[in-house]
């Protein structure tokens, strides 16, 4: 499906026309109004900017799994080179893009608009996914994959991308201090737990869309992931549900938008809740955002750290069992954690 021509059609396809009680409307939600986490100060080990930083993301935890992310110390050169990376690739013909094609049950490659994996509801959207270990023994992994799938002369591409992921990653990690602070289990557990990560990049492209009103991005879900570092570019789209409504997410270049996905929800027994999110488009400008998925080794057991003991409130599952059943069973929605147990329960 190339949106190339899809765009210039008078009426977008009904595949991706969403029911009336689930498309974006004409009215742009309120802004989100969300204190910013000052990362540095946080990791300048300032008493004051620790509680700071614990606090703010204590409170956005418990109720929304939302928050941004400033004075994070990553170079806007290469989030620039990654916008650029990003753009570049879309550009390109179908067919080009088509040699990293994602094959079905598989997270990583090119897509559009999954026209082979859900028949409805469709999103506007291209994607490109990859995976990027932290493991030191996995180095080069995504300058690997880009130069197998796309060439030679993808080699500098993925080393773009690479970097940019060991950077995320690295961010991820101090979150992971403020999000173990926060809940009282100390600095280390989760940092501990994530340390080896096995995660996913995905670039996001939407296309400008003439019937933008009654189209969605990327539809109402939580990330089943573990926490997300993204970074939209300055056309405005990504929604989140807080207070039983819709707020939008100014683009704010200086800051990354972090959310809590199902993953870490069910690593902290419940307390921390998954952030229910959308894309929506408009008809004017593409708009683009660098969405880097924390996620565990796949083989690691999630189950959350002794002291938020209690009744669990989910059972213990592996990230692999978790990501093949969103691959294989299930399209990610606001409810795929609980969709997942019952899946894991069906024969008991
Ligand atoms: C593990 C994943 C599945 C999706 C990509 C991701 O890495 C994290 C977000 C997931 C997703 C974006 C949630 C909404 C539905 C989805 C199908 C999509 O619109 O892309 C999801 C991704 C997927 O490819 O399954
Ligand atoms: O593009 C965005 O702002 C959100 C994308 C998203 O939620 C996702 O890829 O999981
Ligand atoms: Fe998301």
């Amino acid at each position: 499906m190339s949106f190339s021509i899809l765009q210039h059609q008078s009426h977008i396809p009904s595949q991706f026309i969403w029911p009336d009680d689930e498309r974006p409307g004409a009215e742009t939600p309120p802004p989100l109004d969300v204190p910013p986490v000052d990362l540095g100060g946080f990791l300048s080990g300032d008493p004051e900017a620790v509680a700071n930083a614990a606090r703010l993301i204590d409170q956005a935890c418990r109720s929304h799994g939302f928050f941004l992310l400033v004075n994070h110390g990553i170079d806007a050169a290469l989030i620039d080179r990654v916008h650029a990376a990003t753009t570049s690739f879309f550009a390109m013909p179908l067919a080009d893009k088509e040699r990293a094609h994602r094959k079905p049950g598989e997270p990583c490659g090119y897509a559009s608009s999954f026209t082979d994996r859900f028949s409805s509801k469709l999103p506007w959207k291209e994607t490109l996914s990859f995976r990027y270990s932290a493991d030191p023994n996995l180095a080069g992994i995504v300058q690997t994959y880009f130069s197998q799938t796309m060439g030679e002369d993808y080699k500098a591409f993925g080393r773009v991308v690479e970097e940019y992921c060991s950077e995320m990653s690295g961010v991820c990690l101090k979150v992971m201090e403020v999000l173990g602070i926060s809940l009282g289990v100390g600095a280390d557990w989760f940092r501990e737990f994530f340390k080896g990560n096995d995660s996913i990049m995905r670039l996001n492209y939407y296309p400008a869309c003439q019937e933008a009103h009654a189209a969605l991005g990327t539809g109402p879900h939580c990330d089943p992931t573990s926490l997300t570092i993204l970074h939209q570019d300055q056309v405005a789209g990504l929604q989140v549900f807080v207070d039983q409504q819709w707020h939008s997410i100014t683009p704010n270049p200086h800051a990354f938008v972090v959310n809590i996905g199902d993953t870490f929800m069910a690593l902290s027994n419940g307390i921390y809740k998954g952030c229910l999110h959308r894309a929506v488009v408009n008809g004017a400008a593409a708009r683009k955002s660098l969405a880097f998925f924390l996620c565990p080794k796949t083989d690691r057991i999630v189950r959350p750290p002794p002291q938020l003991g209690g009744a669990r409130l989910y059972p213990d599952f592996t990230w692999a069992a978790l990501l093949e059943f969103t691959q294989k069973h299930y399209r990610a929605d606001a409810k795929t954690l609980d969709a997942f147990v019952a899946w894991l329960q069906r024969d008991s």
